[in-house]
């Protein structure tokens, strides 16, 4: 009776311990998933597959190697010492950037990035575009703060230049209103109107006072994968974001600093409890923002 006790005791500190390697995300993985099987998922099997929930690590980067268009989703955090991005197992690679383009987002407070010796100072919201070949990448802490690093990469065959975009850059679209609840800023950071990149494409979205709606009418784009990844929600609020094929719509409650991944077949919409921002990021198959098929919202079911 007490080995039996002890053994349960010991099998539950396994499960949890594997439990939280699987979902601390230092290093992990996610496999794509088929439309037709998603309509199966438990909320617990549609938050494995689609939330990121643990980008952000005290002193650590996280990759999460998503099998959409390879696209790897991450966070850094360098709160006691500056951190290198170094290559690791599932890259297969001399170093991180030697097949991949990265786009950084500074979400944090204010600080640096360099890169093969040339440091870039980043703001809040401001961007740096890595080309591909960069060797040494080191992602610094904060001068007053909390550094807070949100990026994506994917892979990439051909060196652009690396870049720092700022707002002031960007370009800018205003879209919706208050009166249908969706008036939002997005600034289109990395595209192909700003710098040249092989297949990234990044940009943020900030919801005005009153508007909660983002991407809303929805769409999807066949050609590329998409991830959202959420920041500015305010204490104690949530963020509902619906995913999907048009017609058989399921969604996740996302907290702050949360990512969700969108396939190509998929909507990717959300509703807050207030307004918030978001940083949308793309890769696949061409660079045009313009891309995509429009979603009436009387035929989202
Ligand atoms: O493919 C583009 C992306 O889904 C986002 O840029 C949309 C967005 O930010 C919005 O409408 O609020
Ligand atoms: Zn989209």
């Amino acid at each position: 009776m007490r080995l039996q006790t002890v053994s349960i005791i010991f099998l539950v500190y396994i499960a949890q311990t594997i439990t939280h390697l699987a979902f601390s995300y230092m290093n992990a993985s996610i496999y794509a998933v088929h439309p037709d099987d998603f309509k199966q998922y438990t909320t617990t099997r549609l938050r494995e597959l689609f939330l990121l929930e643990n980008l952000f690590l005290t002193d650590n980067i996280t990759n999460v190697y998503t099998h959409y268009d390879r696209l790897i989703v991450g966070g850094v955090n360098p709160v006691t010492k500056n951190l290198s991005l170094l290559s690791y197992d599932a890259l297969k690679s001399a170093y991180y950037l030697e097949r991949r383009e990265m786009g950084i987002i500074n979400v944090g407070d204010a600080a640096a990035v360099t890169v093969d010796g040339q440091t870039f100072s980043l703001e809040k919201k401001e961007a740096l575009y890595i080309g591909q070949g960069a060797k040494e990448v080191v992602f610094h802490t904060a001068t007053k703060g909390n550094a807070l690093f949100y990026f994506n990469s994917a892979p990439a065959h051909k060196h652009y230049p690396t870049r720092k975009v700022t707002l002031a850059e960007a370009e800018t679209v205003e879209l919706g209103s208050l009166e249908s609840s969706n008036h939002r800023t997005i600034r289109k950071l990395l595209v192909n109107s700003v710098l040249p990149t092989c297949q990234l494409q990044m940009g943020l979205t900030e919801l005005k006072a009153g508007s909660v709606w983002n991407t809303m009418p929805p769409h999807t784009h066949d050609r590329r994968m998409e991830a959202y990844f959420y920041f500015d929600v305010k204490p104690a609020e949530m963020v509902c974001h619906f995913l999907g094929q048009p017609d058989e719509t399921r969604h996740i409650w996302v907290k702050n600093n949360q990512a969700v991944l969108s396939p190509p077949w998929s909507i990717h919409s959300g509703a807050g409890t207030s307004n918030y921002a978001f940083i949308w990021g793309m890769a696949g198959e061409n660079l045009d923002y313009a891309d995509m098929d429009a979603v009436k919202p009387e035929n989202l079911r």
